[in-house]
């Protein structure tokens, strides 16, 4: 098959391969940029793969960077470009299911393919524009079939990640796995055991921001991949009614994904925190998802004040989406108005603060002033003041008489 013609990321790159052509080389695009381009979807980074090995390809070009120049791979520096460049490899032995031990370069392009995860993630794309296909990845592609390159066994012990990237696909291109790749799975889900948190995180989350999300999380349960996860232990429940109110639906960033994750697991805001610390979640992730759980654990129970969707603050959109995603029957448009209509959406919005206590009241700054400013601030929200710097002066040495 022949491409007629090239997306611009690709034309830009051109002068590289042929350049390393011109150098007695082969040189091809492969990966998630060909995938995605012959599925017509927006390519992100451009990788090129090649016979040259690292030091003849640092002779043909004037600037490169060694990225990661022991799996071989150099970037080559073009016009403000950066052009990863990874020489063909084979990976022998894998001790640890997740890295090989030693990376053996070859100057054969069938066997750097036959190393990659799927056949769909195995094209390569020549200059010229020709596809090479060497284990059918353009039947599987027009089926929607994600297949393991040759043994799924044996690609899933070279890397136990690719278990979990074989659902992240699933999820983002809406494409199957087919049966031999997903019982290879379902026999070697253990092997996640020996995979670091952060890179399976990254591809957990992909596979909740895919448009198949439903049926990923159901195949993930199919295989018990789950029980390998994080405080997902025995959650089969629960991902099966998550899988159920995600069909058709496709959520729209990390926040929600993840928020949505641990409302339906049923979790409180403070379990909240040490399930995505053992996702080694970032704190400002984690703090804004707890804040959302807050607010929609309390609508679970019933009405909520304008003081917890105050509380909620600038984690409210995710919340909203996460809301409307969920079976709770709640109105969010309605509670999108709601918010907007605060007096004051957070406490430097309040027409006094601790300078302007201390002067008007004589009073000297201590644990007294947080108490009071928090008064003034839930009445404010709660709509018994006027935000106001007269009205709250007064409120607040009214409050101190009151305290005496
Ligand atoms: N565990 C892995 C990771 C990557 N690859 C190979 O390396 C390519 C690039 O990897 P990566 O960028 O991680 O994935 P992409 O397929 O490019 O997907 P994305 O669009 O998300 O980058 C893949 O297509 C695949 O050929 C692999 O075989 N096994
Ligand atoms: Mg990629």
């Amino acid at each position: 098959m022949n491409l007629q013609q090239l997306p611009s990321e690709f034309t830009a790159a051109l002068p590289i391969l042929e350049k390393i052509e011109q150098a007695g080389y082969e040189a091809y695009f492969v990966g998630g940029s060909v995938r995605d381009t012959l599925l017509g979807k927006p390519i992100h980074d451009v990788d090129i793969a090649t016979s040259a090995f690292p030091e003849e390809i640092k002779a043909i070009f004037d600037r490169t960077i060694d990225t990661g120049i022991q799996h071989g791979t150099v970037m080559i520096l073009d016009h403000g470009q950066g052009y990863e460049t990874t020489t063909f490899r084979t990976e022998s032995t894998y001790t640890d299911f997740r890295r090989p031990d030693e990376v053996t370069f070859v100057r054969s392009l069938a066997e750097d393919l036959q190393r990659r995860d799927f056949t769909i993630n195995a094209f390569a794309l020549k200059a010229d524009g020709e596809i090479i296909d060497l284990f059918d990845g353009l039947t599987d592609l027009k089926n929607k079939t994600l297949r393991a390159v040759g043994s799924p066994e044996e690609r899933f012990h070279e890397d136990a990640l690719r278990m979990m990237r074989a659902l992240r696909f699933s999820s983002q291109l809406s494409f199957e796995i087919e049966p031999a790749t997903l019982q290879a799975i379902q026999e070697n889900v253990a092997l996640l055991k020996n995979i670091a948190i952060e890179r399976i995180n990254v591809e957990f989350t992909k596979m909740m921001l895919g448009s198949a999300v439903w049926y990923a999380a159901l195949e993930m349960i199919r295989v018990g991949m789950h029980n390998y996860l994080p405080g997902l232990q025995d959650t089969d429940i629960d991902i099966v009614g998550l899988a159920d109110l995600l069909k058709g639906e496709q959520i729209s960033n990390e926040t929600v994904a993840w928020m949505f994750l641990v409302f339906e697991l049923g979790l409180t805001a403070t379990d909240t925190n040490g399930f995505l610390r053992l996702w080694k979640h970032s704190n400002d992730l984690i703090k804004q998802v707890r804040k959302g759980i807050h607010l929609l654990n309390e609508l679970r129970l019933g009405e909520v004040s304008d003081w917890d969707l105050y509380e909620v603050g600038d984690a409210i959109e995710p919340t909203l989406e996460t809301l409307a995603l969920s079976e709770l029957m709640v109105d969010d448009t309605a509670l999108r108005t709601r918010y907007a209509n605060l007096t004051i959406k957070n406490k430097q919005e309040l027409a006094i603060n601790g300078g302007i206590l201390a002067s008007e009241l004589g009073l000297k700054p201590g644990p007294v002033f947080g108490k009071l400013l928090q008064q003034l601030e839930m009445q404010v929200v709660g709509g018994q003041l006027k935000n106001e710097r007269a009205v709250l002066i007064e409120a607040a040495q009214k409050l101190i008489v009151t305290k005496k």
